[in-house]
């Protein structure tokens, strides 16, 4: 039989779209969909040495550049602490960043991961 296109990807590929899907939903505003742009927050590029947002999460998938869990973990936790350095407390972003890091970290707990088996070890 012939395999759609999704099940020729590797299984760690498939997992972490997966994941990238649910932490998306969990930033409705799109604040995190793609890189910060600088012409919108002056001097985001000289304070951020290391931007991240979703959009370079999934091109870094396609591109298997992610070879474990933790590494997508690590970006992900980059893009939100980016936000959580670059916007003060109290502005919308510090804000959506803090609930978008504890709800994606909740997701990604070993207890909720585990049912997906062998596959991350
Ligand atoms: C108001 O609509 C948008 C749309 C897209 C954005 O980033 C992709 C942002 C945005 C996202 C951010 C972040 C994540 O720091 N940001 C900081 C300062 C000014 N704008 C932003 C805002």
């Amino acid at each position: 039989c012939v395999l759609k296109a999704s099940q020729k990807r590797r299984p760690l590929s498939r997992l972490l779209e997966q994941l990238l899907r649910n932490l998306e939903k969990r930033d409705p505003h799109q604040f995190f969909a793609w890189p910060v742009n600088d012409n919108f927050a002056p001097g985001y590029s000289t304070i951020i040495k290391k931007p991240m947002d979703f959009s370079t999460m999934k091109q870094k998938i396609d591109d298997n550049e992610y070879k474990s869990l933790n590494c997508f973990i690590s970006d992900f936790k980059l893009m939100c602490n980016n936000a959580m350095k670059y916007n003060k407390p109290g502005t919308v972003y510090h804000k959506a960043a803090r609930r978008l890091l504890h709800a994606g970290l909740k997701q990604l707990t070993p207890q909720k991961l585990r049912p997906l088996g062998d596959i991350l070890t």
